[in-house]
C-alpha cells in the first residue's frame, strides 16, 4: 500500500528535545530493559570480534571474480547461526545470474532462512538484511586496508567495508539474539531471517523466492524489520518510512577490434571514449537537471500537505556538507536538499569500464567502453517506462554523432522505490524502543537510496515493513573508509532488543 505522502500527525519534534541526543547510561533506561541492556553492553567485545570475522571476507556481490567469497560470507553467517541455536536454517540457491554477465554459469549468491523461535503464541518478525557489499580498494584512499576491521579507540568507531552496509546491522540481530540467551531472557518473538548476498547488485533472484516462500516460509510473518539504513545527520535517530528505487544503466560503444596506440590511430579513426562522453554528457546538467525527456513528467506532483513535511525535519546543509566533506551542495535549503533526496528523481553518472584509469599517462585509445549510470527513482516513476525513455535517448543521441562505431544501452537490474504509511504498531513500537535509548523522539524520514526489496516484501506478505536504520549520516556507505560509530553499534542492538519487546507487547499486529 502506497502512503499518501501526509500524515495524520508528526512525529517530528523541535531541536531543543533532542539537543543532548546520546545514548542513555544504562542507570537512565527504562528498568525493564536494564538486564538485556546490560548483557549487551557486556557482550560488546565479542560482537565486534563476530563484526571483525565478517568483514574479513570481501563479498562483493558486483565483482564476478570474488563470488567465492560472497558464498565463504554466506557460510561464516551460517556457523554462526547454527552456534547461538538458531533453527530450520535453509540455504535457498537462487540458480545463475541472468545477463549482462560475463561468466554465463555464474551461480547467485544464497539466501540464508532461519528461526529463533516458533511458539504460535508469539508474533514473529522477519529480519532482512544483506551480507554483500560495495567494492572497495586501499588504493581508492582508504585509510586502512577495507577488508580488515579497525577499531578507532580514539575516535570510538570502527572502519572496515560493510560495517555500517550492511554487515553490522545484519549481526546486529544474532547480538540480540545472543544477549537474551545469555542473560536467561525469553525471547519475546519469534525471528525469522531473510539474509541475502546480492543487494548491492539488484537483489536479483530475491523477488521470485520471497513470493515462493510467502505462504511456506515466511507465512506467520506478523511484521518486517529491515535495518540497512543510516540516519539522516550525526545526532537524532530516526525511524523510515519511504526509500527511492534504482535503476541501473550501461551504454557500451564498440569501435576497433583491440585498444590502440594514440600516435597511430588518433585522428584517424572515430574513437569510443569521445562518443560514450558525448552520449553521457547529454543525460545530466550540472545543476543536476535529467535531460531525458519525458522522465519529469512521471513524478507525483508536490502537495501542501507534503511540503511542510520537510519543515519539522532536522537537517540542515551544513550535515549535508559535514557528510560530503565538501561544499558543494546544489542547494542551499533543507527543504530543497530533502525533496531532492527523497523525492525527485537523480541520475549519477558512476564510471566507465574498458578505460583507462590508472596512474601514469597511458596512450592509448580503448577499443570498447561501458558507460555506466543510474537513475533514482520516485514515485510515480514506471521502470519499464523509464528504460524506454532512457535507451531511446542514448540512441538518439548517439545517431546524431553520425560516428560509425556501435553503440547499445540497457538496463542492468532495477528496484522499485517504496513509500508506506508510517502508523501501525512496528513503528510505534520502534519509535518508543528509539526513545529508551537515545532520550528522544525519532524523526520520520524518506531516504534517499534503495533497497530493492522492500516493496516486494510488503506486497508479498501483506505486512508492514519498517526501516530501523543503525548507522548515522556520515558513515561513508559505498564511499571510502566506511565506519560505524561504536556507540551506534551499542545503540542500534538495543533499539533492535526494545523494539522487539514493545512490538510483541502490542495489542495490534
Ligand atoms: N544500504 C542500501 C544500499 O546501499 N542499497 C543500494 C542498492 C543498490 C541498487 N543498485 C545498486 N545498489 C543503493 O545503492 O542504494
Ligand atoms: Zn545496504
Ligand atoms: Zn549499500
Amino acid at each position: 500500500m502506497l502512503f499518501k505522502l501526509f500524515f495524520k500527525r508528526s512525529f517530528s519534534v523541535g531541536v531543543s528535545n533532542y539537543q543532548r541526543t546520546r545514548i542513555m547510561s544504562s542507570s537512565n533506561l527504562q528498568p525493564k530493559f536494564d538486564k538485556i541492556f546490560n548483557k549487551i553492553d557486556e557482550l560488546k567485545p565479542s560482537f565486534i570480534d563476530r563484526l571483525a570475522k565478517a568483514i574479513e571476507i570481501p563479498a562483493v556481490s558486483g565483482d564476478e571474480s570474488l563470488r567465492p567469497m560472497v558464498v565463504k560470507k554466506s557460510e561464516y553467517l551460517v556457523q554462526e547461526l547454527e552456534s547461538l541455536g538458531f533453527t530450520d536454517i535453509q540455504v535457498k540457491k537462487l540458480g545463475t545470474q541472468p545477463p549482462p554477465v560475463e561468466n554465463p554459469n555464474l551461480q547467485l549468491p544464497p539466501v540464508i532462512l532461519s528461526r529463533y523461535g516458533n511458539d504460535p503464541a508469539k508474533k514473529t518478525v522477519l529480519v532482512y538484511g544483506h551480507y554483500d557489499v560495495q567494492p572497495a580498494a586501499l588504493s581508492d584512499g582508504w585509510a586502512s586496508e577495507p577488508f580488515k576491521l579497525v577499531v578507532d579507540e580514539e575516535k570510538q568507531l570502527m572502519r572496515g567495508r560493510g560495517s555500517t552496509d550492511d554487515t553490522g546491522p545484519l549481526l546486529g540481530w544474532l547480538n540480540v539474539v545472543q544477549a537474551h540467551k545469555e542473560a536467561g531472557i525469553d525471547f519475546p518473538v519469534n525471528l525469522i531471517t531473510c539474509f541475502e548476498g546480492m543487494e548491492e547488485s539488484g537483489s536479483l533472484g530475491l523477488e521470485k523466492l520471497i513470493a515462493e516462500e510467502a505462504s511456506n516460509y515466511f507465512k506467520t510473518t506478523d511484521a518486517v524489520c529491515i535495518s540497512d539504513n543510516y540516519w539522516l545527520g550525526t545526532k537524532k535517530p530516526v525511524l523510515t518510512y519511504g526509500l527511492r528505487g534504482c535503476n541501473y544503466y550501461q551504454i557500451i560503444i564498440q569501435g576497433p577490434a583491440a585498444d590502440l596506440h594514440s600516435g597511430v590511430f588518433g585522428g584517424v579513426i572515430a574513437e569510443p571514449m569521445v562518443d560514450l562522453i558525448k552520449v553521457m554528457g547529454t543525460l545530466v546538467d550540472s545543476n543536476g537537471k535529467i535531460l531525458i525527456e519525458g522522465v519529469d513528467e512521471m513524478v507525483a506532483p508536490l502537495t501542501e500537505k507534503e511540503s511542510q513535511l520537510y519543515e519539522k525535519i532536522d537537517f540542515s546543509v551544513d550535515d549535508l556538507n559535514a557528510a560530503s566533506g565538501s561544499n558543494t551542495s546544489l542547494y542551499q535549503k533543507k527543504e530543497d536538499i530533502l525533496m531532492h533526496r527523497w523525492r525527485y528523481p537523480s541520475l549519477s553518472l558512476h564510471g566507465v569500464e574498458g578505460a583507462f584509469y590508472g596512474p601514469g599517462a597511458k596512450t592509448v585509445i580503448p577499443a570498447k567502453v561501458s558507460g555506466k549510470f543510474s537513475i533514482r527513482t520516485v514515485p510515480d516513476i514506471d521502470s519499464e517506462k523509464l528504460t524506454k525513455l532512457v535507451v531511446d535517448h542514448c540512441n538518439n543521441a548517439f545517431k546524431a554523432l553520425n560516428s560509425p562505431n556501435k553503440c547499445y544501452a540497457e538496463l542492468i537490474h532495477d528496484g522499485n522505490y517504496w513509500v508506506s504509511n508510517p502508523y501501525n504498531a512496528s513503528f510505534t513500537a520502534a519509535a518508543k524502543a528509539t526513545k529508551d535509548v537515545y532520550g528522544v523522539d525519532p524523526d520520520f524520514t524518506r531516504e534517499g537510496g534503495s533497497i530493492p526489496i522492500t516493496l516486494t516484501f510488503e506486497e508479498e506478505l501483506k505486512t508492514s515493513v519498517l526501516l530501523l536504520p543503525m548507522g548515522r549520516g556520515d558513515d561513508g556507505a559505498h564511499s571510502i573508509n566506511e565506519k560505524l560509530d561504536i556507540s551506534n553499534f551499542m545503540g542500534g542492538m538495543k533499539t533492535m532488543a526494545a523494539y522487539l519487546h514493545y512490538y510483541a507487547e502490542s495489542p495490534e499486529n
